[in-house]
């Protein structure tokens, strides 16, 4: 019979075949959600026998994922600050520089009291259920134009009981009333002219969320035109951007009258978190 350390090397050396990054990474964390325990665990765990029960749904998994699927559709989640957040195809799977603005935003930034914040583009919930948790005092709105987006993180906040948040079906600002000290917003940012180039687990992240016109900058430049109305005086913007977008960003936060300008880069130095006042 199989033991784990059995399954393990012959799923990662499956993965490696199909080209895989991470195989033996990618193995462990689907052998640990379909046995349910930790990857500490799995390590005392290795000479267990595995029955066909649990050999059938990773198989499946395995070949899934040899497919292309992304690891967290099969897993079902993505750590986020901490926080476990529900991830499928009804939104962009949350990625690991979006949780380096959330701390940028709550680390750095004073904020007023309780301060009422926006996230446009909510996608699965993260950045905006991520402030609500951490700041208890905000009012936090999260808005999306996405119905399938706004269902997946209004399941998301009720999971982790984040209470002083709504949920608004919005075009940008169409259906947003204004009064706002944050307005956080990771909005689509892909330029149309790489998407024959993108890596094949992107096709599995809606088009909505990835895509924003020739530049990628398309949805941006009218989110920040329309920022300032909806922004109280002294409010903050802040925004993620792709590579070598920063200088046009900037611009266009300049252009609108915004001050303060500065981009954070993220952990590989890529000038990615726009971040401005209204003064
Ligand atoms: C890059 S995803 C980001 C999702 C999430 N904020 C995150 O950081 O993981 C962009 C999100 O913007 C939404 N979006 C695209 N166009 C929009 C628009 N015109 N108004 C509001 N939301 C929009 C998409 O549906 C998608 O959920």
């Amino acid at each position: 019979m199989k033991t784990i350390l059995d399954t393990l090397e012959a799923g990662t050396t499956w993965l490696e075949k199909k080209g895989i990054e991470d195989a033996r990474r990618n193995m462990q964390l689907m052998i640990c959600h379909q046995l349910d325990c930790s990857k500490i665990q799995l390590y005392t765990r290795f000479d267990e026998p595995l029955d066909e029960s649990a050999l059938a749904p990773l198989r499946v998994m395995l070949k899934q994922r040899g497919e292309g699927v992304p690891l967290q559709h099969l897993l079902g989640t993505v750590e986020f600050y901490l926080r476990d957040f529900h991830t499928d195809a009804r939104a962009l799977i949350p990625r690991p520089e979006t949780e380096e603005l959330a701390e940028i935003l709550i680390k750095r930034f004073k904020l007023p009291e309780s301060p009422a914040i926006l996230d446009m583009g909510t996608g699965s919930g993260v950045l905006g259920i991520t402030l609500a948790k951490e700041i208890p005092s905000a009012a936090v709105t999260c808005a999306d134009v996405s119905t399938d987006a706004l269902s997946l993180a209004e399941q998301n906040a009720t999971a982790l009981d984040a209470q002083n948040i709504r949920f608004v079906h919005s075009d940008l600002f169409s259906q947003i009333e204004g009064g706002y000290d944050l307005i956080v917003a990771n909005l689509p940012y892909v330029p149309e002219t790489d998407r024959p180039s993108l890596a094949p687990e992107l096709a599995h992240d809606p088009d909505l969320a990835l895509f924003g016109g020739q530049d990628g900058l398309d949805i941006i430049r009218t989110f920040i035109q329309e920022a300032p109305s909806y922004l109280n005086p002294g409010g903050i913007i802040a925004l993620e951007i792709g590579i070598h977008q920063n200088e046009e960003v900037e611009k266009l936060l300049s252009a609108t009258g915004f001050t303060d300008i500065k981009t954070y880069p993220d952990l590989s130095g890529i000038l990615r978190f726009p971040t401005a006042s209204k003064s």
